[in-house]
């Protein structure tokens, strides 16, 4: 090395005596995100659970109730039985030689085997290869086919995306977006805070407009316009409209006027409508309020809106598939200009593709076993046993059961969920416990649920994880415990409520 070369590195080093990466010298932007749903409460949930491992009986609960997440599976959500053999075979194809089918066809239904032959084809002989960028292709046409009937409008494979999870979709749309640090994106309050920690990290501006509890979380016009006017005269380019329906952690649903209502603002105000709707199985009033697309409202509208840019994001996180691991997601462009969705490929690229199991995953919710396959009867049971149709469906049973308990709670009220998989208390604190709260440098919704933690082993999501209205407190749960443990789990509740609010009077 030569001597300059020597003295500049000597210099590099004297300037920076520490490491590289501290927390002043790093991005900002991802110093100062936050997302809530692994936040304080979750990390500490883990060192309990630890905790009771290694020590059991060392603390006032048996174990963890982990309410913080929509993980359906880790609560005891049984994955649907075909989906796994499709994922079995694909995994190991030597079970489907020849010389194995005997064996084999004892325990995988021979639809099963023949949906993994033929996905194996799809993806060029094994679930272990690079897939195309934006998705098997014959996954991407059977995602359209099921847009197609679920809509009665045409849908193009090309303008399919398939993700690992309705994360990275939402992530790719909002960075293509935030071109500048004045870009806006509106975004309900309460939201999921995918959307505040992406807008933050890529440098936009969360652009809030409230829901209104008192009107189950509704969705108004007027609203939208006084947050966008709002915005913009502090001179934000605002950009996009996020709509999560049906709603985390809200749990309301949107009814079919406002969505035409919304449709109609986005083209007034020249917005792309970014429609995250995860939860569109997720329905527990679907005589009163039935999931509609975006899409299928947005093309119902006639020629004069064709002009309304729309994405719509989907996963096989929710609904009765429950996969959240397996990391599979899609987002449908409408609308979307040809060249910016070249854009959302080269982004796609760079990650090579997404996880293959999770399209396959994909394949399997869009295209699960019809009447008269061999594989029908065991899916429609399972299917109805997490979320029936013709009774009152687990699910339903235990959000209602769950919100009238929370109904009965000192200072509580809670909205019914009709849809999603949470509920979304207010607590009315008393001054003395947002003191207390203040003097452990909390929120009062975050002193509120890690006490609720510390006392019960159940952990829930503070409402300022989400954003809310000034000066008022909630928390966000699932409803997800099985059944069979409801009652304890509420019961435990109920008396650290009680014991709470005697506390801080
Ligand atoms: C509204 C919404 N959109 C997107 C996602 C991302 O899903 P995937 O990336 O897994 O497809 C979630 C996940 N829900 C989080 C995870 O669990 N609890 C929550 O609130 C969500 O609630």
């Amino acid at each position: 090395m030569s001597p300059s070369n020597e003295s500049s590195t000597a210099a590099a080093a004297a300037a920076r005596p520490g490491k590289v990466m501290t927390l002043e010298s790093i991005n900002k932007r991802v110093v100062n995100f936050e997302y809530a749903v692994r936040g304080e409460q979750a990390i500490r949930a883990e060192q309990l659970r630890k905790q009771l491992a290694d020590r059991p009986g060392s603390l006032p609960f048996k174990s963890i109730v982990s309410c913080n997440i929509g993980n359906p599976q880790q609560l005891q959500q049984s994955p649907i039985t075909f989906f796994r053999q499709v994922s079995a075979l694909t995994e190991y194809p030597d079970l489907m030689k020849p010389e194995n089918l005997p064996m084999t066809s004892k325990i995988f239904p021979s639809d099963a085997i023949q949906r993994a032959k033929e996905l194996l084809v799809a993806m060029s002989g094994s679930s272990g290869a690079y897939t195309h960028s934006q998705g098997i292709p014959l996954v991407r046409e059977r995602v359209a086919k099921f847009i197609e009937q679920r809509d009665g409008y045409p849908s193009n494979p090309d303008n399919i995306f398939l993700t690992a999870g309705a994360s990275p979709g939402v992530q790719t749309v909002l960075q293509t977006l935030i071109a500048h640090d004045k870009v806006g994106i509106m975004i309900p309050i309460p939201q999921y805070p995918l959307y505040t920690a992406s807008i933050a990290l890529f440098g936009g501006n969360a652009v809030p407009y409230y829901l209104d509890e008192a009107r189950d979380w509704g969705l108004t016009v007027e609203e939208l316009s006084r947050s966008l006017a709002e915005s913009r005269s502090q001179g934000l380019d605002v950009r996009a409209l996020c709509v999560i329906n049906p709603g985390n952690p809200t749990g309301q649903c949107l009814s079919l006027d406002n969505m035409r209502q919304i449709v109609d603002f986005c083209h007034r105000e020249k917005l792309v409508l970014m429609a995250d709707e995860v939860y569109q199985t997720n329905i527990y009033k679907p005589a009163e309020l039935p999931f509609h697309s975006f899409k299928k409202v947005l093309k119902s509208m006639g020629p004069a809106y064709e002009g309304v840019e729309l994405v719509s994001f989907h996963s096989v996180s929710k609904g009765t598939v429950g996969e959240c691991g397996r990391r599979g997601g899609y987002f449908e462009c409408t609308g979307i200009d040809p060249q910016v969705q070249e854009m959302f490929y080269k982004i796609a690229s760079v990650s090579l593709c997404p996880p293959a199991q999770g399209q396959l995953m994909i394949e399997h919710m869009v295209n699960p076993p019809k009447p008269g396959d061999p594989s029908y009867e065991l899916y429609a049971k399972e299917n109805t046993a997490i979320y029936g149709k013709s009774r009152p469906e687990s699910l339903r049973r235990r959000a209602d059961k769950l919100a009238s308990a929370f109904n009965t709670l000192e200072g509580v009220t809670c909205n019914a969920a009709q849809g999603a998989m949470y509920l979304f208390p207010r607590v009315r604190l008393s001054d003395k416990a947002i003191k207390a709260a203040e003097a452990a440098g909390k929120t009062p919704d975050g002193f509120y649920s890690m006490a609720l933690l510390e006392a019960t082993g159940v952990c829930v999501v503070p409402g300022s994880g989400f954003r809310q209205e000034k000066d008022t407190f909630h928390f966000r749960s699932t409803f997800l415990p099985p059944e069979e443990q409801m009652d304890q789990f509420i019961a435990s509740i109920k008396t650290f409520h009680s014991e709470f609010m005697d506390k801080y009077r």
